[in-house]
């Protein structure tokens, strides 16, 4: 289930359950620090177990505009040949995306480099600010405008009368990528420099996460206190030859939350008890909500609750306010509020996400009170509500993560599933491979084959949920009859069958609140439902609200356009047919029970032009899938079918 930038969307199937082994992408801050820091030195370093992302992207991009040289080494690592602290290229244009890591750091080392840079990056870069980094840098010297608005970027650099020493303030409460760039760029001035900061210095355990890069790399910080940071004359960088990057702790709150509440085991590889991330805690949190979870040296395993349910809780997340995210969602599904506090520096990240948050998680049916800096959810009191129009992601990788978590509620559609790119390209696919949708048995074929009858037995046998898509056309079909809209005119159409309200019990259909199983039935609306069915925009408009369908334990769906359309990860899939004659043969008898008079050859005749509509249509013709079993029922009963589906199912799981 990979994403592709572009796409417009991504539907998840509900899932009912959680367990494997997933091996962690690289750290992102890691990445681009270590980047960083090869670039600055003297000497070669390897890294490897990089990630490969749009945030690392970016940094590869500049560090090589710039005159690095960076080859690409086995299959996610690379050789930096360091610039012993001097780029060889002074005037450059840098564009930096919305990678923070990389803006924040590339303006403090590029302010004291001597040359004449502009950085800029995606509209959004530009809304986040990076006033307290500038001003820092000023008061050592550099010359710095903004191209943009005053205290943020687009920025241009040019050589200033750079002098570092003495003691410089910097603000710590907006973001920590201010201090850790501006200690990145310290040893560059060759004397001793002491950091003050002022105000509270947030999300710490990144600059804890700098300190022990920059020691690596030869540069022993001495900290004084907790707020001031001493870099020691002659400092510089030396490469330490190979470095290996950690799994992205951030990354694994996705899965560790999965196991949490799919019950698990989801063990997580690449990071564990010693590593430098400060997201690693984020394990801790879902212990404190219950989960049980085992941290080894560098692996993480969470699973559920023996009680089998989460409970809320009431955390200062200041400390890893990316992976807190992940807990706003898994509260979906707690016990009882959860409240995240000391979170204002989400306003400024890749979207305002308190304000994102709060309206996805509105959409989902939880109550969610926000203020300036905190975050409290109350999960929906009646089953997750699954919004048509899909999760807004905002841009944000972070966004579109979390929210594939509400799967285990219902299935859910996430618009732009393209932008965990900044950090996770493939994520979803890594989701899918551990975790468990609740499955779907699909049963296509032509009219009249008896696969509704069939489908229907098979769900009550199973104890499934049941879906007649055929009745979703037909109930286009009619509504748009009752609303005065042609069977011809195809957006009329898509917003009515976006539109409908239906409800399906055991042995009616319900439109507005009024019972129509027999009027859709009607040979009128049975020539319409074939006549809607064939428009393109009808069928994107039915195609979530048919998914919405596959909730636990299970879905018997039929139709023509089940396995290869609508499910196609489908456990079983079955074409079912029968011979036109008898086809005609069944509808004639059945028109006759039902007390209506027909003849043969008419009945014949329509279901002969009906096959070839509707395998001609360029829109999902009728087709025996090559992964579907073909039964042919002519000479069958529908017990003797039933068995078979449920047979051919039993060896599928
Ligand atoms: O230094 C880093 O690598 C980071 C610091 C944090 O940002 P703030 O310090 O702005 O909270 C974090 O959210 C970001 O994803 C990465
Ligand atoms: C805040 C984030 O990114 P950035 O490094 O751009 O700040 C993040 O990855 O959640």
């Amino acid at each position: 289930m990979g994403v592709t930038k572009k796409q417009a969307f991504i539907d998840l199937p509900a899932v009912c359950s959680a367990g494997g082994v997933v091996r962690l992408p690289g750290s992102k801050s890691l990445s681009n620090r270590l980047l960083l820091l090869s670039a600055l030195s003297a000497g070669e370093t390897e890294i490897s177990g990089l990630l490969a992302s749009d945030d690392t992207a970016r940094m590869l991009d500049a560090l090589r505009i710039l005159g690095v040289r960076i080859e690409p080494q086995g299959v996610s690592g690379v050789r930096v040949q360091g610039v012993g602290g001097r780029f060889p290229v002074r005037k450059a244009a840098l564009f930096l995306g919305n990678a923070g890591t990389a803006f924040r750091s590339l303006t403090a080392v590029l302010a004291l480099a001597g040359g004449d840079y502009t950085l800029s990056g995606v509209p959004r870069m530009h809304e986040r600010p990076i006033g307290d980094l500038v001003d820092g840098l000023r008061r050592l010297g550099a010359h710095i405008d903004y191209l943009g608005n005053e205290n943020y970027p687009p920025l241009a650099i040019r050589p200033g009368t750079v002098r570092p020493g003495g003691c410089v303030q910097i603000r710590g409460d907006v973001s920590s990528q201010f201090l850790s760039g501006l200690l990145m760029a310290l040893p560059l001035g060759g004397v001793e420099t002491a950091v003050e900061v002022t105000g509270e210095l947030i999300s710490r355990p990144y600059v804890e996460m700098t300190l022990a890069v920059m020691a690596r790399f030869g540069v022993e910080v001495i900290r004084e206190g907790g707020r001031r940071f001493v870099v020691p004359a002659g400092s510089a960088y030396r490469s330490p030859g190979r470095v290996r990057v950690e799994g992205d702790a951030s990354s694994a709150s996705y899965f560790l939350a999965l196991g949490a509440l799919g019950g698990g085991p989801v063990r997580v590889e690449g990071v564990g008890a010693d590593s430098v991330q400060g997201d690693v805690r984020f394990a801790e949190a879902l212990a404190q909500m219950g989960a049980r979870i085992d941290v080894g040296d560098r692996a993480i395993t969470a699973r559920a609750p023996a009680s089998g349910r989460l409970h809320g809780i009431d955390l200062d997340a200041n400390a890893i306010p990316d992976a807190a995210m992940t807990l706003a969602t898994t509260a979906l599904f707690a016990e009882g509020e959860t409240t995240l506090r000391n979170i204002a520096s989400w306003r400024v990240k890749e979207t305002d996400r308190i304000a994102a948050m709060a309206a996805e998680l509105k959409k989902l049916g939880a109550t969610v009170d926000a203020g300036a800096d905190w975050l409290r959810i109350h999960p929906p009191s009646g089953g997750l509500s699954s919004p048509p129009e899909g999760v807004d992601t905002y841009e944000d990788h972070r966004m579109a993560m979390c929210f594939s978590l509400a799967a285990f509620g219902a299935p859910v559609r996430i618009n732009d599933p393209g932008c965990v790119a900044k950090t996770f390209p493939d994520y979803f696919a890594r989701f899918a491979e551990v975790t468990q949708a609740v499955p779907v048995i699909a049963i296509d074929g032509p009219s009249a084959s008896g696969k509704g009858t069939v489908a229907a037995r098979v769900a009550t046998a199973l104890g499934w949920h049941y879906l007649d898509s055929g009745a979703l056309y037909r109930l286009t079909a009619l509504a748009a009859q009752r609303a005065g809209v042609t069977w011809d005119d195809e957006q009329a159409l898509a917003v009515i069958a976006a539109r409908l309200n239906v409800r399906f019990d055991s042995d009616s259909v319900w439109l507005a609140g009024e019972p129509v199983s027999a009027a859709i039935r009607s040979e009128v609306i049975s020539a319409g439902a074939s006549q809607v069915a064939a428009w393109p925009a009808v069928r994107a408009a039915l195609l979530f609200r048919q998914r919405l369908f596959r909730r636990a334990p299970g879905l018997v769906t039929d139709g023509r356009d089940m396995g290869s359309v609508v499910f196609p990860d489908a456990q079983t899939k079955i074409f079912l047919t029968a011979r036109v004659e008898v086809r005609a043969q069944r509808r004639y008898q059945q028109l006759r029970e039902n007390g209506m008079s027909a003849s043969i050859q008419p009945i014949l005749q329509d279901l002969r032009e009906r096959d070839e509509r509707d395998s001609q249509r360029p829109v999902a013709p009728l087709r025996q899938s090559e992964e579907a079993c073909l039964l042919d029922t002519s000479d069958l009963t529908i017990e003797q079918a039933v068995e078979k589906v449920l047979a051919w199912h039993g060896e599928a799981v």
